[in-house]
């Protein structure tokens, strides 16, 4: 990261410098490892410190890799701090270096990195009576600039990560501005001082006068101090500004993005409101140098270690502290405290601070206190907890991976791209690493067995940081050829002047300060001319003046070789002038065509950066709703599971039941085809009877026929049928004649054959040698034309299959009426019965189907020896 320095007019314009491997000089990342004391003293350390930088750490039987690894490790860092060190002891290894920078021009970082409960914060902040790294930092930065310090408001912040020198006109301005705010706040019935308990040595560590006989740095005395401090926290991956309030902006009518707050009226404020609002997100960007900062980030000036602290304290209080599982106050993001010290050289006369905006140089300290690194399984953290763990983690890991692909660039060569932008943390810090400054870390370890785990983790993260170099700042002292020390020459001038005015010389208010080069001639004129050893006068004298003359041609050729040189400078300063201001003139059109296109990107980065902002705020609770749906999911399934169980298990219970509940009816029905079988057959047998009787009757008839006179057995049977039961005797007396039968060779039969008739196959077939096949009578014609026989066919078939076919046979006599009647005298039956019929009615079956067959006509016979029933004429 570079110091911000606008080249000074004249000076010459350095190349681009290359980045990466062609760089300068380099630096290791300087590590450094603090360990904590044992808490409690039942805890058993794992670490061992063999020298002032190496440490071992055994790894206790806890550890998850105990059986596979049980090896020691040793590690070396630029010093190792034993648990006995103090606050001082590390401040002056450690920061002093980086303050020095700070003062000399260059940027520094500062981190440290560690498991939550290792002492991070401890060591950034410290305690009461324990100051930490930062207000030592500041207490050094204050006590050298002490005398030097500008007026407030002399530097004020550009919003673009610079400074603007103004006027002491303007800058009394903005005083009587900060006072008349003061006031303001005092009559709106705000405490007029600040609460003693806000400078209490129990929340103030500044306040402990044991910072010591406070140590000074050496600084440039014709420059002129002011010192800026932001604080900033990167909590789920967004920047906020922890000292933003947008009331107070809005009561000053600050509407710049970046603005130089009143420090009273800034504390009143937060003395009377407690109540911290919702902070807006902030962007991180780059600025004309490169340079990463934070846009919109909130810069207040203070003028002494105790402002810079308290203000730290208001910040302080806004952080998320979250409690995890293993410590009571852990904090749960990133915070970042910058110290900005801004620079500018006086006048040729000592007096003012140059107003050029140009000389201005802006160097920062920035103090990192990480996030504890520990695992997430290990703090059982849920929910919001999980989800900040999760996004420390990614921080870490993104430092982690930048750090590792820098390393690998520099070891290899190679040209990879290091991930900066995938966490605000890196691409905060992207300048150090990518460009210059000085990059320490402070490694917090609790030595404890507990931690070894976590420990070892850290351990190898700090290893591989040692072999990041970082670019060496280069300090770009502008040199605008002032004589050194004019302001204690100033001073001495108005001091002088003020005692000749006191003594009595009024004149002396015209004298105007003039501090250029002196030339002396050398020591003091010799005194003692009046005494009485001429000689020995003169020879002084001689010599004197001799001297002086030697001295006096030797500065005035100095003084002519100084005047040459400085008319060839002039010369070459006013070709490259003109040189410069054609340069100028084509620059100056490129630039603002430039600036126009880079307000136009800005605008679109700034939309970008919001985007991604929403965006990713947008991912995480997607993700998060995801988690939640996915649980839903998860018990869904399992209810859905148990429910099929259940359903299988009343599946199988009704299963079980219907199986009874078929074998039940089974039974039944089979009592009941029993019954409906046996009561079929009595009808049948009823119904036999009942033929039998007939058929009696029928021979009783015959055989009374035969004696009473001309009665025909086909008269009788006609009788004896039903359908002739209900006619009138008149209807019954014969109306032809028996006698005019012809004979039965001459037999010419009507086989009267309804359509739907199933085909029986058998080979049994009536004898009818002259016949006519009819299927419908339609007119006695058909009868009475030439045939004397008549055949009916009949069919009867049951459920079981069985098949019954009857053919009723007649005579056909002429009537006197010319027509015709059919006498029928003969009946064959042909039954047909099934072979599954025939088994399940059962060999008494048989014998009745038997009975049945021969029971048609005394002159008919079946027997069923095969399937085949056999019609016997
Ligand atoms: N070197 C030390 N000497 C004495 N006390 C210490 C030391 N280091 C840490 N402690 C104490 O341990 C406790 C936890 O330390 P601290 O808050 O600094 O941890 P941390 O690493 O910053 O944790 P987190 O990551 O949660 O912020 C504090 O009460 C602190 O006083």
């Amino acid at each position: 990261m570079k110091s911000t320095r606008v080249k000074p007019p004249g000076s010459t314009r350095k190349p681009n410098r290359p980045k990466g491997n062609n760089m300068l000089s380099k630096d290791p990342v300087q590590v450094f490892c603090r360990l904590r004391p044992m808490q409690h003293p039942a805890d058993i350390s794992c670490m061992k410190l063999v020298s002032d930088t190496t440490v071992i750490i055994t790894p206790p039987e806890s550890a998850i890799n105990f059986r596979n690894s049980n090896k020691e490790i040793q590690t070396i860092f630029s010093h190792v701090f034993p648990p006995s060190a103090t606050q001082k002891d590390i401040f002056n290894i450690v920061a002093i270096p980086l303050v020095e920078n700070v003062i000399r021009g260059r940027n520094s970082l500062l981190f440290t990195y560690g498991v939550t409960g290792s002492g991070k914060t401890y060591t950034m902040t410290g305690e009461a009576q324990d100051a930490g790294i930062m207000p030592r930092c500041l207490d050094v930065i204050f006590n050298s600039i002490a005398n030097y310090q500008t007026k407030k408001f002399i530097f004020k912040p550009d919003k673009l990560n610079g400074f603007d020198v103004q006027g002491e006109a303007d800058a009394m301005l903005d005083r009587q501005n900060e006072l008349h705010a003061g006031l303001m706040s005092q009559k709106n019935g705000k405490s007029g001082k600040p609460r003693k308990a806000e400078y209490d040595s129990d929340s103030n560590p500044m306040v402990i006068h044991d910072i010591e006989e406070s140590q000074l740095i050496q600084v440039d005395q014709d420059t002129v101090y002011a010192v800026f401090v932001t604080y900033v926290e990167i909590y789920n991956n967004s920047v906020y500004d922890l000292l933003e309030d947008e009331d107070i902006r809005n009561k000053y009518n600050y509407h710049s993005s970046v603005f130089n707050l009143n420090y009273f009226s800034f504390k009143y404020y937060f003395d009377a409101k407690r109540i911290f609002r919702a902070l807006q997100s902030k962007i991180v960007r780059e600025d004309g140098n490169k340079n990463m900062y934070v846009h919109g980030v909130t810069e207040i000036e203070v003028k002494s270690s105790e402002e810079a602290f308290e203000v730290f304290q208001h910040g302080q209080r806004r952080r998320r502290v979250a409690h995890t599982a293993l410590n009571a106050e852990s904090s749960r993001s990133h915070s970042v405290f910058t110290i900005r010290l801004v620079q500018a050289p006086l006048d040729g006369e000592g007096e003012q601070v140059i107003q050029d905006k140009r000389v201005v140089c802006i160097t920062q300290l920035s103090l990192v206190d990480l996030a504890g690194s520990e695992r997430t399984n290990r703090t059982k953290n849920t929910g919001q907890r999980l989800r900040e763990a999760g996004n420390i983690n990614n921080s870490l890991m993104t430092l982690r991976s930048c750090l590792e692909i820098l390393r690998e660039n520099q070891l290899q060569g190679t040209n990879k791209i290091v991930p900066y932008r995938d966490s605000k943390l890196t691409h905060l810090f992207k300048n150090y690493f990518d460009g210059e400054g000085q990059v320490r870390m402070i490694v917090c370890v609790n030595p404890r067995a507990e931690d070894y785990d976590e420990t070892i983790q850290v351990m190898k993260f700090a290893e591989m940081t040692q072999e990041v170099q970082v670019a060496r700042p280069i300090i770009t002292k502008v040199d605008l050829g002032f004589t050194p020390g004019r302001r204690q020459a100033n001073k001495l001038f108005k001091e002088a002047r003020s005692k000749l005015k006191r003594e009595g010389y009024p004149e002396a208010e015209d004298l105007e300060v003039d501090v250029g080069l002196v030339y002396n001639l050398g020591g003091p004129f010799p005194e003692d001319i009046n005494s009485s050893r001429n000689d020995e006068v003169i020879n002084n004298l001689i010599r004197f003046l001799e001297q002086r003359i030697n001295k006096r041609n030797v500065l005035r050729a100095d003084l002519e070789q100084k005047q040459n040189d400085l008319r060839k400078k002039i010369i070459t300063m006013e070709q490259e002038h003109i040189k410069l201001k054609i340069e100028n003139a084509s620059l100056k059109a490129a630039n603002s065509q430039q600036n126009k296109k880079v307000s136009a990107l800005e605008g679109h980065l700034c939309k970008t950066e919001e985007q991604i902002d929403s965006l990713l705020r947008k991912l995480n609770s997607a993700n998060d709703t995801i988690r939640c749906l996915q649980q839903e999911l998860k018990d869904r399934n399992m209810a859905l599971n148990q429910r099929l169980i259940d359903k299988q298990r009343v599946k199988q219970k009704y299963n079980t039941k219907m199986q009874v509940e078929t074998d039940k009816m089974n039974k039944e029905l089979e009592v009941k085809l029993r019954q409906q079988r046996e009561e079929l057959q009595n009808q049948m047998k009823e119904k036999e009877n009942k033929l039998r009787l007939v058929k009696k009757i029928l021979v009783d008839d015959n055989v009374s026929g035969a004696s009473k006179d001309c009665a025909t057995p086909s008269s009788n049977f006609v009788e004896a049928t039903p359908k002739t039961e209900g006619r009138s005797r008149k209807d019954k007396a014969a109306v032809a004649n028996p006698r005019y039968r012809r004979s039965q060779s001459a037999d010419k039969w009507i086989d009267h054959r309804p359509g739907a008739l199933v085909p029986v196959g058998t080979v049994l077939q009536p004898l009818m040698r002259r016949r006519r096949s009819v299927t419908r009578l339609t007119s006695p014609k058909e009868i009475t034309d030439g045939a004397s026989r008549y055949c009916l066919v009949a069919q009867e078939h049951d459920t079981d299959g069985e098949l019954e076919t009857k053919l009723f046979k007649g005579d056909i006599i002429p009537t006197s009426g010319g027509g015709a009647q059919v006498v029928f005298n003969d009946m064959e039956c042909l039954k047909q019965l099934s072979p599954k019929a025939r088994k399940r009615s059962g060999p008494q079956d048989i014998e009745n189907g038997n009975e049945i067959g021969s029971s048609n006509h005394s002159s008919m016979h079946a027997e069923f020896h095969s399937k085949r029933p056999r019609v016997v004429n």
